[in-house]
C-alpha cells in the first residue's frame, strides 16, 4: 500500500476527557465519522500517573462502539492481556521498554484475538522491531516523553518516523500502521503526515473545548 492510499485514522485519547460525560461525547464523536478511541492506561511505576484500567474500559465499551486502541504505559502488560480482551480492547499497544519479552508479548495478543501495537519513548531506538515485525500491526512512535497530556511535540520525533516509514517499506511491511502521539495539534499534523503517520492520538487539541467540534476542524485539515 503507498501512502497516498493509506486511511488516516483521527484518534481522540479519553486522557483529557470529561469522565463524568464520556459516553455522550464518545457518542458525538461516532457520529462526526470518529472510527478510534485511544485509551491510556498508566500503573504509577513505568509512568508516573495513575490513570484508569479495565473497570473504566469495561464501562465505556458499554456506551461506544468505537475501536479500542489501548496504549498500556505499564510494567508487565502481558498480565493485563486477557483482561483488556473481556474487557472490550480492540488493539492492545505495549512498550517495547517494558517488555523482557517483546515477541512472546506480541503473540499472546494476537493469540487472544486482538491487533497488537509496539510503543517507543522518544529515547528508543528503532531497531528494537527488527525481529517482530512479523507479529506488529501498528507502531506508536512516542513524540512526548509517556504520562501526561498536554505536552509539546518533540520535534526530533519527525526523523524518527520518516526513518520508520522507510525502514517498513523496506522490509515489506508497508502495512503497518505508525501511530504518534503527544502534541499533535493543528500545529504539528502536517508535519507528521509528510513524515509518514497514518494514525493521529490527540488528547487535548480534541477534548479541551468542544469535542466533536474539534474532532471536525481537525477532520477538515486532514482532507
Ligand atoms: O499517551 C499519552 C501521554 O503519555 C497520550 O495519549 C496523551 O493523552 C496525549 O495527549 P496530547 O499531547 O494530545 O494532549
Ligand atoms: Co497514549
Amino acid at each position: 500500500m503507498h501512502t497516498e492510499e493509506r486511511e488516516i485514522i483521527l484518534n481522540p485519547s479519553i486522557l483529557s476527557a470529561d469522565f463524568t460525560v464520556l459516553g455522550e461525547q464518545l457518542k458525538a464523536l461516532e457520529a462526526c465519522g470518529c472510527r478510534w478511541v485511544h485509551i491510556d492506561v498508566m500503573d504509577g511505576t513505568f509512568v508516573p500517573p495513575v490513570s484508569f484500567g479495565e473497570p473504566v474500559i469495561t464501562s465505556i465499551r458499554k456506551k461506544s462502539g468505537l475501536f479500542f486502541d489501548v496504549h498500556m504505559m505499564t510494567e508487565h502488560p502481558d498480565t493485563h492481556i486477557d483482561a483488556l480482551k473481556k474487557a472490550g480492547a480492540d488493539l492492545v499497544c505495549v512498550h517495547a521498554e517494558a517488555c523482557t519479552h517483546l515477541d512472546r508479548v506480541l503473540g499472546a495478543i494476537r493469540e487472544a484475538g486482538m491487533r497488537t501495537g509496539v510503543a517507543l519513548n522518544p529515547a528508543t531506538p528503532l531497531s528494537v522491531l527488527d525481529y517482530v515485525l512479523d507479529k506488529t500491526d501498528m507502531v506508536l512512535v512516542m513524540t512526548v516523553n509517556p504520562g501526561f497530556g498536554g505536552q509539546s511535540y518533540l520535534p526530533a520525533m519527525t526523523g524518527k518516523i520518516r526513518a520508520l516509514r522507510n525502514m517498513l517499506e523496506k522490509a515489506g511491511h508497508p502495512d503497518i500502521r505508525i501511530e504518534v502521539d503527544g502534541g499533535i495539534n493543528a500545529g504539528t499534523l502536517q508535519t507528521v503526515l509528510d513524515a509518514g503517520a497514518d494514525v493521529l492520538v490527540m488528547g487535548s487539541a480534541v477534548f479541551q473545548g468542544d469535542p466533536a467540534e474539534n474532532f471536525r476542524k481537525m477532520q477538515a485539515l486532514v482532507r
